[in-house]
C-alpha cells in the first residue's frame, strides 16, 4: 500500500539518503533504525509529504503521494513527529478533535459521530482519563498518547511516527511499543516508525530498514536483518557486541584489573555475574557450558573466554584438563545458584578442585554485593 521507489531525500542540494526502495502493506510495521543524523526523520518527513523528494517516487495505493490533495491524504495517512508541541490552553479532547479536521465542515463543527470517534481514539491508547485534562498539564507519556489518539481520530490506514518513545521511561516505552503492535493487529494499520531502541523494534517490527552512510544498508525481516556484523557496523560499535539471540548488546570484555575470575554457572544464572565482572574490568573465564546455554550466549557476546562442553553434559578429558588449568590460573572462583538446585557432576568437580587448589570461592545467590571488592 505504501511504497518508495528509488527515493532520495534531503534538503536543498544536500542528499541525506538515496536509493530508498521500501514497501509496506496493511497490518505491518516497518521500523527505521539508524544512528543519529542518518536521515530517519528526513525520510519520514518526505513520506509524510512535508518534504519533496530529491529523486524517486512515494506511492500510496498506487498513487503518487506528493500529488494527492492534503485533505485526501489526511484521510489515508496520519503523522506524529517528535517535535514537542505547545498547543496552548487545549484539553486532550480538543487536541484529538484536530484529527477530525479532514472530515468536518468549513466551520470545523463536530458531529456526534466525530465525538464518538474522538472518545474511541482516546480509549484505544488508554487515555480516556485525559480527555478533559489540559495538554500542558500532562506528562510526556500522556502527551504522546494524545498525539497518537489525534492521529487515530483521522481514521488513517497508514500511521507515520517519528521516535514516539523518545521522551518516555522504560515502562511507557514498552507500553507504547506494544500499543503500536495492537493497533496494527486490531485496525489493520500500516505503521512506519523510527525507534532508537532496537530491542523493542525487533519485538514489534515486521520489517526493518537500517540507514547509514546515506543508504539503506539492510532491509527485510528483522530476524534476518539484525545480524551482529550489520548492527555493530550500523552503530560503529567498538566496546559492545550485538547478540542476535538476545536481541541486545553486551559490553565487550576489556580486562583492566589484574585479577582472573572463573565463573561456574549455567542456564542464565551467571548473566548478572558475568555482566558485573566485565563491567568492572575483571579478566573472566566461564565454563563448562554447552553452546545452547543462555550463559554461553551472553559470554560469547562479551568475548569472554568459554570452556565448552563437547556435547550436552559431556566434556572430553582434554577440555576438562583445560578447565582445570584455567581454574589454577584464576584468583577467584564464583559459582551460581543453579535453577535445578543441584550442580552437575563436572561443575561439582570443578568446585572441589578449586577447593583443593586453595582458591577463594564465592557463592552467588542473587545478591551481587558478594562480589564487592573480590
Ligand atoms: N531542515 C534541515 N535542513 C538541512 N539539513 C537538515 C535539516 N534537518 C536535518 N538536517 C540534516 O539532515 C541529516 C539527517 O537528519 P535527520 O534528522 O533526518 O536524522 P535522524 O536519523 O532522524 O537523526 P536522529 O536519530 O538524531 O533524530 C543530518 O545531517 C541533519 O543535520
Amino acid at each position: 500500500m505504501l511504497k518508495t521507489e528509488n527515493l532520495s531525500v534531503g534538503y536543498g542540494s544536500y542528499v541525506v539518503v538515496e536509493g530508498i526502495n521500501l514497501e509496506i502493506s496493511e497490518g505491518e510495521i516497518l521500523c527505521i533504525i539508524g544512528p543519529n543524523g542518518a536521515g530517519k526523520s528526513t525520510l519520514l518527513k518526505t513520506i509524510a509529504t512535508y518534504l519533496k523528494p530529491k529523486k524517486g517516487i512515494v506511492y500510496l495505493n498506487g498513487m503518487k503521494i506528493h500529488d494527492l490533495k492534503p485533505k485526501d491524504l489526511a484521510k489515508e495517512m496520519a503523522v506524529v513527529l517528535t517535535e514537542r508541541v505547545n498547543p496552548g490552553n487545549m484539553t486532550g479532547f480538543d487536541i484529538i478533535a484536530i484529527g477530525r479536521h479532514p472530515y468536518t465542515d468549513l466551520f470545523g463543527r463536530l458531529t456526534e459521530k466525530d465525538r464518538e470517534i474522538i472518545i474511541e481514539s482516546a480509549k484505544a491508547v488508554n487515555a480516556e482519563y485525559l480527555l478533559n485534562k489540559n495538554f500542558f498539564e500532562m506528562s510526556d507519556g500522556e502527551r504522546q498518547k494524545i498525539m497518537i489518539a489525534r492521529a487515530l481520530a483521522q481514521e488513517p490506514k497508514v500511521l507515520i511516527l517519528d521516535e514516539p518513545t523518545s521522551f518516555l521511561d522504560a515502562r511507557h516505552k514498552i507500553e507504547l511499543t506494544l500499543l503500536l503492535r495492537k493497533l496494527v493487529d486490531e485496525r489493520n494499520l500500516a505503521i512506519v516508525v523510527t525507534l532508537h531502541d532496537i530491542e523493542l523494534a525487533l519485538r514489534i517490527a515486521d520489517k526493518m530498514a537500517l540507514i547509514k552512510n546515506h543508504k539503506v544498508i539492510a532491509y527485510g525481516h528483522p530476524e534476518n536483518v539484525m545480524r551482529r556484523d550489520v548492527v555493530n557496523d550500523l552503530y560503529d560499535l567498538k566496546d559492545a557486541n550485538y547478540s542476535k539471540i538476545i536481541g541486545y548488546f553486551e559490553l565487550k570484555s576489556k580486562p583492566i584489573k589484574n585479577k582472573r575470575v572463573f565463573v561456574v554457572c549455567g542456564a542464565g544464572t551467571g548473566a548478572n555475574v558475568l555482566r558485573y565482572l566485565v563491567k568492572n574490568g575483571y579478566s573472566v573465564v566461564v565454563g563448562v557450558l554447552h553452546k545452547n546455554d543462555a550463559d554461553y550466549v551472553i559470554a560469547e557476546a562479551m568475548g569472554v573466554e568459554i570452556i565448552e562442553e563437547d556435547a550436552y553434559n559431556k566434556i572430553s578429558d582434554e577440555n576438562f584438563e583445560k578447565a582445570l588449568r584455567e581454574l589454577k590460573y584464576s584468583d577467584v572462583v564464583v559459582y551460581t545458584n543453579f535453577p535445578t538446585g543441584e550442580m552437575n557432576y563436572k561443575n561439582l568437580k570443578l568446585i572441589e578442585s578449586a577447593k583443593e587448589y586453595g582458591k577463594k570461592i564465592i557463592y552467588y545467590d542473587g545478591n551481587i554485593s558478594v562480589l564487592n571488592g573480590i
